[in-house]
Parts: structure tokens; C-alpha cells; sequence
């Protein structure tokens, strides 16, 4: 039987009973309060062994009572409840140092087990998560259809629910599961992420779920899959509607079971993984074409995230605009500004690259132009150029060198006296690299080892390159 004090401050009675008996009956002492000052009274003295509390009470809000709590006590863990059920109060409570945020209205098995593990966990441990947090929230826009996002993001935030997150490609699909992951639960875990469109096929299963030595040709010696690298924490599972079938049936296997077994390996192999899945094609398309299994889609659609495109919230375009534009003088290019007129022009485009076609453009403006303020004018020029290669000379009989060169002559003359921002021979190869790589993926038809042939590099090396670059790897069996 466990022991131990917890106190309770909550302004609502129902909910301090209904504690009160759960607590109680779980063994622990009890102490209940409505307000805030009688509950730091009682963590000043050194009353209680953990705290639970709502936010919003009569006399202070929990928020500020919390890093006096944190001061003077480190070691007494606080779980907050919330009826705010808001991205950003979920992310409050954690930079405040709660121990667990609960949005309202909560199970209270889980809470009797959140209570449980706070209790026998050895004191001392870091003042958790998130020193991140103040500088950098991951996710801009406040438009409606973002809005909508954060409430379903907030009620997902403790829970380890499978999510399903569809969109057009570069809707932000990736950074949301990332969000789920830094800002959940298995927050201290590993978050890894694989991209079934850029592993070949046949090696999906054995990326997955490692392999044994010997297990087929080229398998020299054993080795870890994501799922074993993922233990304890998030698996990202991007593009999964390009997962061949018998990698499907292996998954499914996985997720009723809750284990697995290597390619060629025989024990099973318990899993503790919490798994997202991104998808920018129509799944039931897909499954009625017989290249999903619908059983897997249900276990894996238990909480479907449709992300909106760009085009769908346009109201967004001036806050993105800003941060990237911070986020390009952190990583320091110039400075800069954009009128009203440009932002505009910026509303009119389709974007069909969604964020990341304006992150790129963005990211561009403030390396290539020597201008403070970004004009309706130079978005023009630049939204008419084929993105994302400025290399294309209108003679393509000319060689490359050639081009390169009147490419760098027209770069420096923007830049009048003055010299370009550093960092110029990497912008260079990069511009020159994703095409290139592109190129060569598309004449083998998405296949990386092919490709990779072709390029005379390194397969992992192509890999690599391919997920720096940003490269979409479309696999097309024709
Ligand atoms: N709401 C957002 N706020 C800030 N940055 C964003 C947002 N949405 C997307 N981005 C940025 O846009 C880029 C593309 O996002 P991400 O890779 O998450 O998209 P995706 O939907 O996973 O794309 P794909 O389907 O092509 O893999 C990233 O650099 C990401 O940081």
C-alpha cells in the first residue's frame, strides 16, 4: 500500500471529493484546499509529499505560485489540471516545472498512476523539461484552422495515443509530430522518425525492426531498428502509404501485440514506442486500390490530424513571413523587412510547396538580396523563377561552368560594393546539389541505390543529402 501526503487545491468541491475518495483509497493522506495561499502555505512548511492543483484559482494563478513552489522545494512534484485545454497551457505548466499537465476532464486511473510513479521516483530528479520553450515555441499561426490544431494537440499532449496526421506536403506534418513528442509525455525519450519514400523497399522491414547477421545478402552483422532505437519514445512514421504490404502486416503485428521480432531473429522483442504516422496521400484511396491494409489504417488512425495548406489559412503568411525571417538572422544572414504591398503579393500565390515553398523563398530573400526591405518586385522575381535552382541559363546547350559563372556575376552585381553574407561556397553547392540529386532520382525512378550508382556517392551518403536538401523522393514503379 502506498503512503504518503498529497495535497489538493482545486476552487471546484466536485472535483476535491471525487480526489479525496480516489486518493484516499489508493492509501494516501489527503489534504484539500480551495485556494492557492492555504496550499503555499502548507509547501512552505514543508506539509506533503506532492501537489495537485488547477490553475485558475480565486486568490493566484497556479503559474505564479509555481516557481516559488519549484524554489523552494525542487524536489516536490506538482501535477496541474487545466479546463484551459490550450497548446500553450500545456506548454506553460511544463516550462513552469509541473510534473504532469492534465487537461480537464481527466481519467482518474491515470491520475492514481501519475501519482504513483511521481511518488516512487528518487528525488533529485532535474527540474523537468523544456528549457527550450521560452525562445522558441515550434508552431506559428493563429489562424482558426491552426487554432483548431493546438486544441486537439493540447488533449493529446499526456495521453500516448497513435496519431494519424495527413496534409499536403510541406504542411508542417513532421514538425507536429515532433511538437507531440518534445512537449508529451515521452518527452525525455528518443524521437525517431523514418521516411518510408526514401528507404528501398526492401529494406523497410529490416530498417524497422533490425536484422540478425546473415538474416539475407549483405547483412554482415546485427543491427538495431528504428523500433529498438525509438524504446521508450516516439516513432515517426512518414509517407507510411508508401509502406509495401508485408511491412504492413508486420506493423499491424506490432501494434495488437506489443512486440516484434527481428528480420531473420526469432525472440520478441517487447516494444515501448508511441507511434505517429504522416500521410500527404489519400489513404482510402489507396486501400481501395489493395495497397493498404484497412485493418492496419483503423489501428493506426485512432487520432486522425488533418493539417491544413497554406492556401487554407493565408491569414498566417505575415507571422511565418517574421519567423523566418528571425530564423534566417539566427543563423546569420542580414537582417530584414517586408511591406505591406509584398506580404500582399505573398496572400495572392497558391503555395503549392506549402510553409516550406515560403520557408525556402523566405530563406532565399534574406541570402540573396542585399535590399533591407522586400518589395513586391523582388517577390515577383523571384516567384517567377522555376524554384528551386537559379542555375538554369536560357542556353542549355551552354556548360555548366558557364552558367555558374554569369549565375555569380549577376549575384555579386546585386550586391553593388559591398560583399554577399558569408558562407557563399556551401549556398553555392547546395543550389547546385538539389537539382542534381534530384535529377538522378527521378531518372531511376526514386530509387536511392540506383541513384545513388548513378551519382558514384555513397548510398548513405545520397541518404543523407536527400533528407538535408529536402528532397521529395517520388518512387514510381514505371
Ligand atoms: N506552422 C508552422 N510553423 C513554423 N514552421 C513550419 C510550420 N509548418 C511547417 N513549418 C516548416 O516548414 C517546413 C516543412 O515542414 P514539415 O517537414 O514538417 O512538413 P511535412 O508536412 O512533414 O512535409 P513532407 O510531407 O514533405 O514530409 C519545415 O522546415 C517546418 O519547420
Amino acid at each position: 500500500m502506498p503512503t504518503g501526503t498529497i495535497l489538493v487545491a482545486d476552487d471546484d468541491a466536485a472535483i476535491r471529493t471525487v480526489l479525496n475518495q480516489a486518493l484516499s483509497r489508493a492509501g494516501y493522506t489527503v489534504r484539500l484546499t480551495s485556494n492557492a495561499t492555504t496550499l503555499w502555505r502548507w509547501v512552505s512548511s514543508g506539509d506533503g509529499d506532492l501537489v495537485i492543483t488547477d490553475v485558475v484559482m480565486p486568490d493566484e494563478n497556479i503559474f505564479d505560485v509555481l516557481p516559488r513552489i519549484r524554489k523552494m522545494r525542487p524536489d516536490l512534484p506538482v501535477v496541474v489540471m487545466s479546463a484551459q485545454n490550450t497548446f500553450m497551457t500545456a506548454i506553460r505548466a511544463s516550462e513552469k516545472g509541473a510534473y504532469e499537465y492534465l487537461p480537464k476532464p481527466f481519467d482518474l486511473k491515470e491520475l492514481t498512476t501519475i501519482v504513483g510513479r511521481a511518488m516512487s521516483e528518487p528525488k533529485g530528479r532535474p527540474a523537468s523539461p523544456a528549457e527550450e520553450t521560452n525562445e522558441h515555441i515550434p508552431l506559428v499561426g493563429r489562424s482558426p484552422a491552426m487554432q483548431e490544431i493546438y486544441r486537439v494537440l493540447a488533449r493529446l499532449m499526456q495521453t500516448d495515443l497513435t496519431v494519424m496526421i495527413s496534409g499536403e506536403s510541406g504542411t508542417g506534418k513532421e514538425l507536429v509530430a515532433k511538437a507531440l513528442h518534445d512537449y508529451g509525455k515521452r518527452r525525455n525519450g528518443p524521437f525517431v522518425a523514418i521516411n518510408m519514400a526514401a528507404i528501398p523497399r526492401d529494406l523497410i522491414e529490416a530498417e524497422l525492426f533490425g536484422h540478425e547477421k546473415g538474416a539475407f545478402t549483405g547483412a554482415q552483422a546485427r543491427s538495431s531498428g528504428r523500433f529498438e532505437q525509438a524504446d521508450g519514445g516516439t516513432l515517426f512514421l512518414d509517407e507510411i502509404g508508401d509502406m509495401p504490404m508485408e511491412a504492413q502486416t508486420r506493423l499491424l503485428r506490432v501494434l495488437q501485440q506489443g512486440e516484434y521480432t527481428t528480420v531473420g531473429g526469432r525472440t520478441p522483442i517487447k516494444t515501448d514506442v508511441r507511434i505517429i504516422a504522416a500521410t500527404n496521400k489519400d489513404l482510402s484511396h489507396l486501400i481501395q486500390q489493395g495497397l493498404f491494409r484497412e485493418d492496419l489504417f483503423y489501428r493506426l488512425n485512432v487520432v486522425p490530424i488533418r493539417l491544413p495548406a497554406l492556401r487554407e489559412r493565408l491569414e498566417d503568411i505575415g507571422d511565418l513571413v517574421r519567423h523566418f525571417f528571425m530564423l534566417a538572422e539566427q543563423e546569420g544572414l542580414p537582417s530584414k523587412q517586408i511591406d505591406q504591398a509584398a506580404l500582399e503579393r505573398l496572400r495572392r500565390h497558391r503555395w503549392p510547396g506549402n510553409v516550406r515553398e515560403l520557408e525556402n523563398l523566405i530563406r532565399r530573400l534574406a541570402a540573396l538580396y542585399p535590399q533591407d526591405v522586400i518589395t513586391t518586385s523582388l517577390i515577383d522575381q523571384e516567384l517567377s523563377q522555376p524554384a528551386p535552382s537559379s542555375l538554369n541559363g536560357e542556353d542549355a546547350s551552354q556548360n555548366l561552368g558557364d552558367s555558374v559563372e554569369r549565375y555569380l556575376n549577376g549575384y555579386f552585381d546585386n550586391f553593388g560594393e559591398a560583399l554577399p553574407p558569408p558562407g557563399l561556397y556551401h549556398r553555392i553547392l547546395r543550389e547546385v546539389e538539389y537539382p542534381l540529386i534530384s535529377a538522378a532520382l527521378a531518372a531511376t525512378r526514386g530509387n536511392q541505390i540506383r541513384a545513388a550508382e548513378l551519382l558514384g556517392v555513397n548510398r548513405n551518403t545520397l541518404r543523407k543529402k536527400v533528407k538535408d536538401l529536402d528532397i521529395q523522393v517520388i518512387r514510381s514503379s514505371r
